[in-house]
């Protein structure tokens, strides 16, 4: 089955994922609650409605399926590396495409991912002594590039207007003087914000670290997943006279084959280019090459109706929140498919939300002590599912939030005897 009705790719589809060594059905105790997979809750695992960890609930797209299918067709799985010319043309004509940039050939290096970039090339470009430079709140996994390295992670918190979120460049300036910060791991559009950086603030971001020569890694993997209309900037756009950022891009969260653990890391520099190309494990997923590649050449039209079904789930948030829940903070994000949610006057004191919303509603989801620091009394929600598991899961968490507001007032309310 391919997912398609007519010319339109099903995104309504609600697929079972058990007993697929997912993480989103089987990681969450581990992941979320740092729990032994005996930890009990009062739902069964099937009954959770997962809004937790970015991948989707939504079939990869057939086109990659098949081009899957077919390398299996081959029959013989061996080692494997990146050979085939066409797979540096299909990604540079992707980027020509969706960004109008390009870069040379010999720049383009792939990884397992790019958490696993993020952990190398922080460990090849950092002397022991030296610290990473993150915006926060910020990807957890930005803090483990540092943390894996035994290195210091220092984070310059955004300024947070009514949920609008922007860089404190007074702030970020002050932490990139530091002489031992040597890499800025940059997030760009940002999770868990979505922010789209604006040209203004890209172009102060790379001055303020190239002037006290720090290396970015741009981090641009959800930089395909926009709002309808809304455009991207690489970093290294704006910046083609150095050669001190570092591109990291991939298709595995814009089409859902994170589990393909595959990505581009584009290194301009030559000399960190030979330390990675000694230094990186270069064998590669056949699989994930071909998937890979056919995504770059056959995704547009599925991207282009993902987009619009995620225009109408952050739409049926905006409202459901205005009308049920109208004290929480939120705004529909430039990008990713990630809303990001300040429900302070709704949300129990001092308790886990994760774990609240776990107990109380049936909803995994992560909150903002998730995300480094700075994300006090946010929750964010994965919206990259079926509008029906969307609509179950507001219910729920409102459910709950109010139901836990009138409990604080009538708790408030009653009368003191004296
Ligand atoms: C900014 C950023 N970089 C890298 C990754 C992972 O890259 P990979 O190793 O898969 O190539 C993620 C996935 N973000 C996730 C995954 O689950 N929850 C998140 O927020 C991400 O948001």
């Amino acid at each position: 089955n391919t997912n398609k009705i007519d010319n339109s790719y099903n995104f309504d589809e609600i697929i079972d994922r058990t007993g697929t060594n997912a993480m989103n059905t089987d990681g969450f105790r581990q992941y979320i609650f740092n729990a032994t997979s005996e930890m009990k809750f009062p739902f069964k695992d099937e009954e959770f409605i997962r809004m937790w960890i970015a991948d989707m609930e939504f079939a990869t797209p057939p086109e990659i399926l098949d081009a899957v299918r077919e390398r299996l067709d081959r029959r013989i799985m061996g080692y494997s590396q990146v050979f085939d010319p066409i797979y540096y043309e299909a990604v540079a004509s992707w980027m020509k495409r969706y960004y109008d940039w390009s870069f040379p050939k010999e720049h383009l290096e792939t990884s397992n991912g790019i958490i696993p970039a993020l952990y190398e090339l922080v460990e090849y470009i950092c002397q022991p002594d030296e610290k990473v430079l993150i915006l926060t709140p910020s990807y957890g996994f930005f803090k483990s590039a540092a943390d894996h390295n035994q290195l210091e992670l220092v984070c310059s918190d955004m300024l947070n207007e009514e949920g609008h979120y922007t860089i404190d460049f007074d702030d970020f300036e002050a932490k990139a003087r530091d002489e031992k910060v040597r890499v800025c791991i940059f997030c760009n559009p940002h999770n868990p914000s979505g922010r789209i950086w604006s040209t203004e603030e890209l172009k102060r971001v790379g001055e303020i670290c190239l002037n006290n020569e720090l290396w970015i890694i741009s981090d641009e993997i959800h930089c395909d997943l926009l709002r309808t209309g809304k455009t991207h900037t690489p970093l290294a756009k704006l910046f083609p006279d150095t050669d001190r950022i570092i591109t990291c891009m991939s298709p595995s969260k814009t089409f859902n084959m994170a589990g393909l653990m595959f990505s581009n890391v584009i290194i301009p520099n030559k000399a960190l280019r030979e330390i990675w190309q000694a230094r990186h494990y270069g064998f590669k997923n056949p699989l994930s090459i071909a998937a890979t590649q056919a995504a770059y050449v056959h995704g547009d039209e599925w991207l282009r109706q993902l987009k619009l079904y995620l225009d109408d789930n952050f739409a049926y948030v905006d409202d459901f929140l205005k009308t049920h829940l109208p004290l929480a903070v939120f705004h529909i994000p430039e990008a990713t498919y990630l809303a990001w949610i300040d429900i302070t006057p709704y949300a129990p004191k001092n308790v886990s939300l994760p774990l609240f919303f776990a107990e109380q509603a049936g909803v995994l989801l992560e909150d903002g002590g998730m995300f480094v620091a700075n994300g006090e009394g946010c929750i964010r929600l994965n919206l990259a599912c079926p509008r029906s598991i969307l609509k179950e899961g507001l219910s729920r968490i409102s459910r709950v939030l109010v139901d836990q507001k009138t409990e604080q007032k009538q708790v408030k309310e009653v009368p003191v005897h004296v």
